[in-house]
């Protein structure tokens, strides 16, 4: 199983890293355009294998897309972050040119590859890959829902002042600050409804939190996270490369899913050997639907500023 990250930037380099600690990929290739950067974090990385146990082959390389030949998943991460007081759809101008030329360039040397996108604003992004490479719409994943629901659970476990493994739910929609739809009524401590332990009022803080997670992280950091976006990565590539048809809400092109046509948001869907194996419609109330659909504006407002 051979993966190759693109930007050894904070997520890129993050996202490697648990990779090789999880040890199911035989290589992966960071590849990056500032000389010698992903040559130095590859041999950083390396020089932990002895120490963390791992067998993952990792090479750096500075735009030599050859070197990533053959890859059967390519991750995007490369492109600029935000600063504080800025939107993920601020990074549009720069970042769709990139997202542009990286995509087409990994395709010319791993025709059979999986892509997943990470590059904001995602899901604009991961929509622009759909439209410029003609992959078919199994093959481009969107990661942002994995993320936002790592931190809708880490949220919830601080309501509930209860262990994160007790607690399951999950964000679908938009990754953008006004985006997401946390669903607090799907949401469980040990199968239980987390309504039953929280008040409404707390609740809706627990989503509001959720929803600026990654605005609040950029707050403290003066630019975005690292840890929990590669950490979500990895697990995208865990399910595809072990075929372990787990459910991730994903940025996935939808074509009448949720009443939705013609963009990438947050679904739930299966991952397995083939990428989207399934696009999951689960039930939703007329307001999660409302919100879902607004959402979705938003997402084809921010497509608008495309030059396709
Ligand atoms: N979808 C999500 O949930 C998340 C998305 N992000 C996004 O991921 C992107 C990367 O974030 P960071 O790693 O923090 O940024 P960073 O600045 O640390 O790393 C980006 C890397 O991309 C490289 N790069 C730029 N243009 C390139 C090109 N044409 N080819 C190859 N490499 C190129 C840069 O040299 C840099 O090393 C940003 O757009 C950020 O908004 C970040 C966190 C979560
Ligand atoms: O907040 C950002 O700009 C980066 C990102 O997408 C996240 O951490 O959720």
């Amino acid at each position: 199983m051979k993966v190759t990250v693109v930007g050894a930037g904070a997520v890129g380099a993050s996202c490697a890293e648990y990779i090789a600690i999880k040890n199911f990929a035989s290589e992966v290739v960071l590849l990056d355009i500032k000389e010698g950067f992903a040559e130095g974090k590859a041999m950083d990385l390396m020089q932990t294998a002895s120490l963390n146990g791992f067998d993952t082959k990792i090479t750096g390389v500075t735009n030599d897309y050859t070197k990533t030949a053959n890859s059967d998943i390519c991750v995007i991460t490369s492109g600029i972050p935000r600063k504080p007081g800025m939107t993920r759809e601020e990074l549009i101008g720069i970042n769709a040119g990139i997202v542009k030329t990286v995509s087409a360039s990994l395709i010319e040397n791993s025709p059979n590859t999986i892509i997943i996108v990470v590059s904001n604003p995602m899901d604009t992004m991961t929509y622009l890959v759909h439209k410029t490479t003609g992959l078919p719409k199994h093959r481009i994943i969107g990661m942002g829902g994995a993320l936002d629901s790592a931190r809708f659970k880490y949220r919830l476990a601080e309501a509930l002042e209860a262990p994160i493994s007790d607690v399951d739910g999950m964000v679908i929609g938009g990754h953008s600050d006004v985006g997401m739809v946390p669903l607090t009524r799907l949401a469980t401590r040990n199968s239980v409804p987390v309504s039953k332990f929280l008040s409404d009022d707390r609740l809706n803080q627990v989503k509001e939190d959720t929803k600026v997670g990654g605005a609040t992280l950029t707050k403290l950091l003066g630019t975005s996270a690292w840890y929990a976006p590669g950490a979500a990565v990895s697990g995208l590539v865990q399910a595809i490369a072990c075929d372990q048809k787990k459910m991730f809400p994903c940025s996935a092109l939808l074509q009448g899913e949720y009443g939705l046509n013609d963009l990438c948001i947050g679904a739930p869907v299966i991952l397995g050997r083939k990428g989207i194996e399934k696009v999951v419609e689960i039930e939703l109330t007329d307001a999660e639907k409302e919100h879902l659909h607004t959402s979705a504006e938003g997402v084809m407002k921010t497509n608008g500023l495309l030059e396709l």
